[in-house]
Parts: structure tokens; C-alpha cells; sequence
């Protein structure tokens, strides 16, 4: 039987495959650390980050001690989703579980969003064979240096990382991701001033997908009996796809700053963050190891269910 326009309009013959919004390149990252092989950006997206940033950083630096330049957007358009898409699908992320010990009493901790990690401490690099080398002298690093096994920024985020340098002038070895799959996901209140990021540290702050709340506040300033009590200094920036945030000079030492929980119609959808940093020592390089692979399952972006999958468990490689 013919089928009229009616038909065509309310029921169609096969619902529509979701679109991709990206070609997957054939070539891939790997390393002995990765649980599966990580795609090379599609050079549709290296060609548009070409035109990256997309407009000019604004300097944000009219509150004290603030000093911020906002990319509203770095990344250009024709290509957020699609990045976006990718680096879900691409990614092991992790969801790590840790304890802290607070007055004596062990309480875990559940991280609430997924994360990943790449990169090494300024006193290691990867040679080309994926090998750890000395930054220095160049020679092979003995196994026993790291508690954890440090890995290789893969070439769609080492793009993204080298691009970021040159709009900067900042240099960074580590790329931190996080993933919030939802208006529940967060992260609370913290700086990045940690002492293995030395004094005054950059980071560069990307922001893909769904738009989220990014609040800034000053820290405490110990009340004097000669100044008034000041009312708190704070900052909100909603940080849309695409968006990129350079946090500088003395921001992390006197700010804090956080993505709050929301309800909403937006906050059904995913959001991905990417932070460039650069760590100079080891203790750098377990600590992000530590509080962002852990040693839980891997999860990978499952595009039929459309959500996260445990897919393996702890540091056995799986194979794709
Ligand atoms: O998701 C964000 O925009 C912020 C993430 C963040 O502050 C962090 O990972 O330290
Ligand atoms: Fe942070």
C-alpha cells in the first residue's frame, strides 16, 4: 500500500537514525595505560581549529585578586556538538570512590561525575615509543618512580592542549576531564592551588554541551577590627559549548570555585569540562591519577543506551 504524506508525517516507515556528528578518523592513540585505543580528531574538527579561538578573550580582573580571560566561545561552532559527541564516545571515563579521614572518623567518598586524566609531571616526559623518559637527562625512568602508571595526553587532546598554549602563552602537561551526565552531577566548592602546581598557576577551563553555572567566590578574608565587615565577593559565569575560561595569576590562591547542582529542563543533558594544568612534580601526577582514574571500572559512552557503561574492572586492559 501506498503511503500518503499523512503517513509519512506522523509515522515513519523507520524512526530516524540519530544523527553522528562526527566521521570517526581510523587512527588512533594508544598506550600500555589506555584500557582501549582513542581515536584521532576527525580532521573536519582539526581544520575548524584552525579559526579557534572564536572570538577574543575578555579579561575579567575588576574584583580583587581576580584575574580571569573568558572565551565566549574559543571553540567555534560548526563544531561544539561534534566534539562534544566525540570526546564522550571517545574517553574511558571513571566514576572514583576514595576515603578521607576526618577527625578520626574514615568516611568514603563518591565523586559526583565522571573524570579521566592524561599527562605527566614537568620531571618526566613521554618519548616517542610512549616510554617515560627523564625530563632532564632523557634517560628511561625506573618502574618504581610513579605509584600509578601515568598516560600520554592522546592526540585529540593534545591538539586541543597545543592550541590552547599558543592562544595563551601558558604551557601545560596535564589534561583533566570531567564528565556531568546530568543536573545531579557537581563538583563543590575548591581551588586548584595545589603546592605541585607552584605559585600563581594557569589553567585553562573548557566547557562542552549542556550549559551549567560556574560560581566563583573569594575565600575568607580574616575580619579586622578596623574594616568593615565586607559582603562576600562572588561571581557567576553560566558557561556555555564551547566556552574556555583561563584562570591566572593569584585567582586560585584567593578564590574557590564550583559547579552547583540544578534541576531543569538544560540539565537533562550531559556537559563535558576540560582543564589544562601543568604540575611540576610527581606527587602531581599520583594525585590527579588518584582522585581521577582511582582503581574502579572503566566506563565508556554507550550510544545505544545512551548513557555511561562499566565496561571493565581496575588496571586489566580490555580490548575494544
Ligand atoms: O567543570 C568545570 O567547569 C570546573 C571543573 C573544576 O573546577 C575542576 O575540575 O577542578
Ligand atoms: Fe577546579
Amino acid at each position: 500500500m501506498k503511503r500518503g504524506a499523512i503517513d509519512f508525517f506522523f509515522a515513519p516507515a523507520n524512526p530516524p537514525a540519530k544523527k553522528t556528528r562526527y566521521e570517526p578518523s581510523t587512527q588512533t592513540s594508544t598506550h600500555a595505560s589506555y584500557p582501549f585505543p582513542i581515536p584521532h580528531l576527525p580532521t573536519t574538527f582539526t581544520e575548524t581549529l584552525g579559526f579557534a579561538p572564536a572570538t577574543d578573550g575578555k579579561e575579567i580582573n575588576n574584583k580583587p585578586d581576580l584575574d580571569l580571560v573568558y572565551y565566549q566561545p574559543y571553540i567555534p561552532t560548526e563544531i561544539q556538538a561534534g566534539l562534544f559527541d566525540f570526546l564522550r564516545q571517545e574517553l574511558p571515563f571513571y566514576r572514583v570512590q576514595y576515603n578521607i579521614t576526618r577527625g578520626g572518623v574514615q568516611t568514603q567518598v563518591n565523586t559526583p561525575r565522571f573524570t579521566t586524566v592524561f599527562g605527566v609531571d614537568a620531571t618526566s616526559r613521554f618519548a616517542e615509543d610512549g616510554t617515560l623518559v627523564d625530563a632532564k637527562t632523557g634517560r628511561k625512568v625506573e618502574s618504581g618512580k610513579y605509584k600509578c602508571t601515568p598516560r600520554p595526553l592522546p592526540q585529540c587532546l593534545e591538539y586541543l592542549c597545543l592550541l590552547t598554549e599558543a592562544t595563551t602563552g601558558e604551557s601545560f602537561n596535564f589534561a583533566l576531564v570531567n564528565y556531568y551526565a546530568d543536573g545531579q552531577d557537581s563538583i563543590s566548592y575548591h581551588s586548584d592551588d595545589e603546592k605541585f602546581l607552584g605559585p600563581n598557576p594557569a589553567i585553562a577551563s573548557f566547557s562542552l554541551g549542556a550549559k551549567r553555572d560556574f560560581l566563583m567566590k573569594h575565600k575568607p578574608i580574616a575580619p579586622s577590627s578596623s574594616a568593615p565587615i565586607a559582603e562576600p565577593v562572588q561571581l557567576k559565569l553560566t558557561l556555555g559549548s564551547g566556552d574556555m575560561v583561563l584562570m591566572r595569576g593569584k585567582t586560585q590562591a584567593n578564590w574557590l570555585h564550583s559547579i552547583p547542582k540544578r534541576a531543569g529542563v538544560d540539565t537533562r543533558m550531559g556537559r563535558i569540562n576540560i582543564t589544562f594544568r601543568k604540575a611540576m612534580i610527581k606527587g602531581g601526577t599520583e594525585n590527579y591519577h588518584q582522585y581521577n582514574v582511582g582503581n574502579g571500572g572503566v566506563y565508556r559512552w554507550d550510544a545505544t543506551q545512551r548513557k555511561m557503561m562499566l565496561r571493565g574492572h581496575g588496571d586489566s586492559p580490555l580490548e575494544d
